[in-house]
């Protein structure tokens, strides 16, 4: 079997007779900040792609109730594993008399702005749905998944989208595929710090999306987490010499865009090999959409 953690075409339909499904990374093309809440969530504005790259997660049902997975994940409780979470909640949901056997090949780095914990969860409550015939429909999986995460929803519905709110009003929204390099410093961020930073711009105006594409993209959380991760701004400011690059989420990944995957793997090649990269295609429709027929 490939092993690649690309998702392209000759991959996706080598695999579509496994029971392996593709749990895509993201990228936040853009995020402002409009708000703080009085709950001190935040309100924002972004616009998230998928990537041709991310995690498979391995799933075989079974007729106890038991939820398996495997292997463990560093750091993260195996009861905490938003794998096991989604599953479970999905269970509890539907009274289903079925379980699974799951195995998570992890690529993603986690914490990283990525979101591959939410694509994992997602793929979890999607591919259960259909294995275990509860035909609850993609609205009702969002919901479920919201409870998870805030970014679990954009992959349940598998289309790029502009998010506002807490990222649960979604558009769906085709910005160009372009190619990207993905960097993920040497430093992990967590979001909670980021959003609790007093320094955070938080009253970025809100926009129309019309307005918002035509604008240069940038991401409000950029700046104070340049001034607080130098190993972030070193790398930014490295990869800004070729591409225009910037933050994805709360960081800590970057990425520089490129038009085509050569110029992309150049550059990728010059980085030192003590940073984890790698080369992405931006897709409007997520893979494991594509692999299950459910693109529209
Ligand atoms: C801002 C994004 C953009 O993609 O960042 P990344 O996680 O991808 O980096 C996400 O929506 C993140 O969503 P999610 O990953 O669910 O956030 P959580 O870990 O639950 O957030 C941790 C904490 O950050 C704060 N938080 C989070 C999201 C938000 N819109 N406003 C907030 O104030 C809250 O204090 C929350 O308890
Ligand atoms: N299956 C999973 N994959 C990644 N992270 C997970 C998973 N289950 C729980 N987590 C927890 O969720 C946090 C956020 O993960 P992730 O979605 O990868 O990052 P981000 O939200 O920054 O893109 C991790 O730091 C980890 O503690």
């Amino acid at each position: 079997m490939n092993q690649s953690y690309h998702f392209n075409s000759a991959v996706l339909s080598e695999n579509a007779l496994q029971q392996r499904y593709p749990c895509p990374a993201k990228l936040n093309l853009f995020l402002y900040i409009n708000r703080q809440r009085s709950d001190g969530y935040h309100e924002l504005q972004t616009l998230f792609q998928f990537l041709d790259y991310g995690d498979w997660l391995t799933v075989d049902i079974r007729n106890d109730t038991q939820i398996n997975l495997t292997p463990h994940l560093d750091g993260v409780r195996p009861e905490h594993n938003l794998v096991y979470r989604a599953a479970r909640l999905l269970q509890q949901h539907s009274g289903c008399r079925f379980g699974a056997d799951l195995h998570l090949d992890k690529v993603l780095p986690m914490g990283g702005g990525l979101g591959g914990g939410s694509s994992n969860a997602a793929t979890a409550l999607v591919v259960l749905n259909q294995l275990w015939q509860l035909n609850l429909d993609l609205g009702s999986l969002a919901k479920l998944g919201l409870s998870l995460g805030a970014d679990v929803p954009i992959f349940i519905y598998g289309n790029a989208a502009f998010a506002e709110g807490v990222g649960e009003e979604l558009t769906a929204c085709y910005p160009e595929e372009k190619w990207y390099l993905v960097a993920k410093p040497n430093v992990s961020i967590a979001t909670a710090d980021i959003f609790a930073d007093p320094a955070l711009p938080r009253h970025t105006p809100k926009k129309s999306l019309t307005t918002l594409l035509k604008q240069e993209f940038s991401n409000d959380c950029e700046k104070i987490v340049r001034d607080h991760y130098p190993e972030v701004e070193h790398l930014l400011n490295w990869l800004l010499q070729y591409a225009p690059a910037r933050l994805t989420g709360t960081g800590a990944c970057v990425f520089a865009e490129f038009d085509n995957k050569i110029a992309a793997q150049q550059v990728c090649k010059q980085l030192p090999n003590t940073i984890n990269a790698f080369v992405a295609r931006g897709m409007n429709h997520s893979p494991l959409h594509i692999l299950l027929g459910k693109t529209r």
